[in-house]
C-alpha cells in the first residue's frame, strides 16, 4: 500500500503540492487524474523517493521508498519512457537494470516477450517508436516482479492494441494482489481500467473515491426524451408541460431533450397528459469524462483561448437558466462540483509513525525526472506475443526471484544511462 500523509512539496513560491492525503491499497487499478500541472508527477517522484516533501511524508509498505528494504524488488514504475540511453539494445537496457537489481538475466527475456519486444530486443531503442518506447519502459518497471507499480501516463503513444494491452496487464497485475497506481488524461480508458480514482487539483485532493461514486457524486443522472421528427410543436408542447412541473430541459443536437428534474414515470405521465407521443425515454449517466471535467473545471491551469468551458456542453437556449448540480448529502455545497476535501473536515487516515523520512541530502528538484528512476522496479508476467497481454499470463516464478538485491540506497533500477563505449557495438549483439 502507498500512503501519503499530508505531502506537500513546493518550488519556491510554486505550491506543487498542497497538503495531500491518500492511500492507495493492494488488489486494484487506482487512476491518478488532474489538469496538466496539477502535481501527479511530482506526486510520483515524491513517492519513489526523487523529490523531497517540503512537508509530509510518504511511504510504501509502511516505509519511505528510501529506506525500503530492497526497493527496486518491491516497487517499479514508469514515469519517463525516454530516460533511455538511445544507443543501448532494449534487450541491453533491461539487463543493465536487472543487474543493479541483482535480477536473473532470464528475467530480462521474460519481460521483453511480455511487452511483445522480443523481436526488436537488440535493436537500439533510439530507433524505436514513442510507443515502443513505453513497452519498454513497461518491461523496465515489471523486470523485479514488484508488489507496488507506479505507471506516468502509460498508454501515451499507444495504438489501440497497444492501449488494450496496457489495460489488461495493469488489470492483471492488480488481479495478482498487487498496488498499481496509475496516472492518465485518457479518461476513456480510465473508466475502463480504474475502479478507484484519486483526483488532484492545483496540488490538492479533490476526490478519493471508486470510478462508480466519482461518476454519481460529480455529474446528475438525466433523461433523454425523444418526440417523433416531424412533430415539433410536440417538443415545444413536451417542454412546456415539463418545466411547467419543475423539471429541467435542454435541447440536445439531433432534436432529443435532456431532461433532469424529474423522474422517469413522471415525465412519461407528463407526456401522456400533453397528449405527446415519445420514441424514446431513457435514463443516463454522465460518462468519467464529463463527471472529472465538472469537477476540475475550476483548477485548470492551462486552457486554450479558444476553450470557453462553456463550450463543453451545449449552448443554452434564450432565457434557459444551467441546469444545477446538486452535490450529494453531506458532500459539498449547491454550486461547487467537488466535494471539498477529505483532511478539510478532519484527518481521513491514521497517521503512520512520525519516522525518518529516509530522504538524505538529496532531494529535490525536477533533476529528478532524468535521474536514477525513471524506472523502479518490476514485474511479473509470462512471455507473449507482441502486443497482446493474455489474461492470466503467469507470473514469475518463485524460483527466479533471484538473488539479493542491492541495499537500498543503491540507485534504483531504471537509471539511464549515459555511456556511450558500447554505442556502435549493440546492434551487432
Ligand atoms: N523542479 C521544479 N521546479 C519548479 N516548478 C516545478 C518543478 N517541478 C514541477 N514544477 C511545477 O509544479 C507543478 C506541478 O507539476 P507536475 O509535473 O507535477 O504536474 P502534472 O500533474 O504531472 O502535469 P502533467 O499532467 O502536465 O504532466 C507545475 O506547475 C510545474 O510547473
Amino acid at each position: 500500500m502507498i500512503e501519503a500523509v499530508g505531502l506537500t512539496k513546493r518550488y519556491g513560491a510554486k505550491t506543487a503540492v498542497d497538503d495531500l492525503s491518500f492511500r492507495v491499497r493492494p488488489g486494484t487499478v487506482t487512476g491518478f487524474l488532474g489538469p496538466n500541472g496539477s502535481g501527479k508527477s511530482t506526486t510520483m517522484r515524491m513517492i519513489l523517493g526523487l523529490d523531497r516533501p517540503t512537508a509530509g511524508h510518504v511511504t510504501i509498505g509502511g516505509y519511505p521508498y528510501r529506506k525500503l528494504p530492497n526497493a527496486p524488488r518491491q516497487v517499479g514504475a514508469l514515469l519517463d519512457a525516454k530516460a533511455v540511453h538511445g544507443g543501448r539494445s532494449a534487450r541491453n537496457h533491461l539487463l543493465c537494470l536487472a543487474q543493479l537489481s541483482g535480477i536473473p538475466e532470464r528475467r530480462v527475456d521474460e519481460v521483453l516477450g511480455v511487452v511483445g519486444l522480443k523481436d526488436v530486443a537488440r535493436k537500439r531503442s533510439k530507433g524505436f517508436s514513442l510507443g515502443m518506447g513505453q513497452r519498454l519502459g513497461i518491461a523496465a518497471a515489471l523486470l523485479g516482479d514488484p508488489q507496488v507499480l507506479l505507471f506516468d501516463e502509460p498508454v501515451n503513444g499507444l495504438d489501440p492494441e497497444g492501449i488494450l494491452w496496457v489495460r489488461n496487464l495493469m488489470k492483471l497485475l492488480a488481479s495478482e494482489g498487487r498496488t498499481v497506481f496509475v496516472s492518465s488524461h485518457l479518461m476513456s480508458e480510465m473508466a475502463l481500467t480504474a475502479e478507484h480514482l484519486i483526483v488532484i487539483g492545483r496540488g490538492r485532493l479533490l476526490a478519493d473515491m471508486s470510478v462508480k461514486d466519482f461518476i454519481s457524486h460529480n455529474s446528475a443522472d438525466f433523461a433523454r426524451v425523444r418526440v417523433p421528427a416531424i412533430e415539433p410543436q410536440q417538443r415545444e408542447k413536451l417542454t412546456a408541460a415539463l418545466t411547467g412541473a419543475g423539471g429541467q430541459v435542454l435541447p440536445e443536437a439531433g432534436g432529443s431533450l435532456r431532461v433532469t428534474g424529474l423522474s422517469l414515470p413522471r415525465i412519461s405521465d407528463l407526456a401522456h397528459e400533453a397528449d405527446v407521443r415519445l420514441w424514446e425515454l431513457s435514463p443516463h449517466q454522465a460518462s468519467l469524462e464529463e463527471a472529472y471535467m465538472r469537477m476540475t473545471q475550476g483548477v485548470v491551469d492551462y486552457r486554450s483561448t479558444a476553450d470557453r468551458r462553456s463550450g463543453l456542453q451545449e449552448p443554452l437556449p434564450p432565457g434557459m437558466q444551467p441546469l444545477p448540480v446538486v452535490p450529494p448529502a453531506g458532500q459539498g455545497q449547491p454550486g461547487w462540483y467537488a466535494p471539498p476535501p477529505p483532511q478539510r473536515g478532519g484527518t481521513p487516515f491514521a497517521m503512520p509513525r512520525p519516522a525518518d523520512d529516509g530522504y538524505g541530502q538529496d532531494g529535490g528538484g525536477r533533476a529528478g525526472r532524468t535521474g536514477p528512476a525513471g524506472y523502479g522496479a518490476q514485474g511479473s508476467v509470462a512471455p507473449q506475443a507482441y502486443g497482446v497481454q493474455a489474461p492470466g499470463a503467469g507470473r514469475l516464478e518463485p524460483s527466479a526471484a533471484a538473488p539479493p538485491a542491492p541495499p537500498a540506497s543503491a540507485p534504483p533500477a531504471g537509471a539511464p544511462a549515459h555511456d556511450t563505449t558500447e554505442r556502435d557495438s549493440e546492434d551487432r549483439r
